[in-house]
């Protein structure tokens, strides 16, 4: 019997085109859907063999290989990473960040030490709290909840995508697919290159069918996949990446010395 790959993909609407009928490409996939900070934990601990993981984690982990050309990223607004503030940035001194991030936690922690020179205190923010009863300065929400949040009592929304593009010109990578070292995917990484070509050319149909069960207009979810989200890892997309990673390296959220490595099938390697 073939052995299963352990694929674990984030649940929100975002990761959606990137898994359109995956297992169909691939027999031996074992698909799993999670948070993305849970994703991270199981690639981590041996659970999974490829995950879609904050970027973050990729590069805390520092053994991870990077599937070529496929990611979770924006070009300016992002629309799903919101900081609500009572505050403006400048005087933000404490804030709740969404249990589910990785990534948006250590850019909104790059944000308001590099960019706004402060650091404020940090708090978990879980799933089904309330974010009006909060105490924070502001919260961090990431992924299907952050799009329907309004939060009247926060005068400030702040969407990172935007921030960072603004301050930097560059791209934001969210998230990757990690591969756990010394796994093999046996072509499970084509599947998810196929995976990802079927599901854009899908955008409409997947908009239409998640729309109500987000309680989301279906044409803002389609415009949020085709023109907000980005899922190619380009020239363009690596430098924000690395950028990113300097950033949080100077800031201790990431180690010394990570390497970019993509990952390459092993029996192509053996062969050469
Ligand atoms: C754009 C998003 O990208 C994500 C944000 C992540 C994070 O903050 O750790 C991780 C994976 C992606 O789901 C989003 O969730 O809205």
């Amino acid at each position: 019997m073939p052995t299963r790959i352990r694929v674990g993909a984030v649940e929100y609407l975002n990761t959606k085109p990137l898994i359109e009928r995956l297992t169909d490409f691939h027999p031996q996939i074992d698909l799993r859907l999670e948070l993305p900070s849970v994703l991270a934990d199981q690639l981590a601990s041996d659970d999974l063999d490829v995950g879609l993981i904050p970027v973050i984690e990729f590069f805390r982990a520092n053994r991870y290989r990077m599937v070529p050309n496929i990611a979770i990223g924006s070009r300016g607004p992002v629309l799903s990473v919101t900081l609500f503030s009572r505050q403006p940035w400048e005087r933000i001194r404490k804030v709740a960040m969404d249990v589910g991030s990785r990534t948006s936690a250590a850019l909104t922690q790059v944000l308001l030490r590099k960019r706004y020179g402060i650091t404020p205190e940090i708090v978990p923010f879980p799933m089904h709290a309330d974010p009006e009863s909060l105490d924070t300065d502001a919260v961090l929400l990431i992924g299907d909840r952050a799009m329907r949040a309004c939060l009247p009592g926060y005068a400030y929304a702040y969407d990172l995508g935007q921030e960072w593009t603004d301050w930097t010109g560059l791209p934001f990578v969210f998230a990757v697919w990690a591969v756990r070292d010394g796994v093999d995917l046996e072509g499970v990484d084509l599947a998810l290159a196929e995976a990802k070509a079927y599901g854009l050319s899908q955008v409409g149909a997947i908009a239409q069918r998640e729309a109500p069960g987000l309680g989301l207009d279906a044409g803002f979810c389609r415009r949020y996949l085709t023109n907000i989200l980005h899922f190619d890892l380009g020239p363009r997309e690596q430098a924000g990446l690395h950028h990113f990673y300097t950033l949080a390296r100077d800031l201790e959220l990431a180690p010394q010395g990570v390497t970019f490595e993509s990952y390459h099938p092993t029996h192509l390697v053996e062969s050469r």
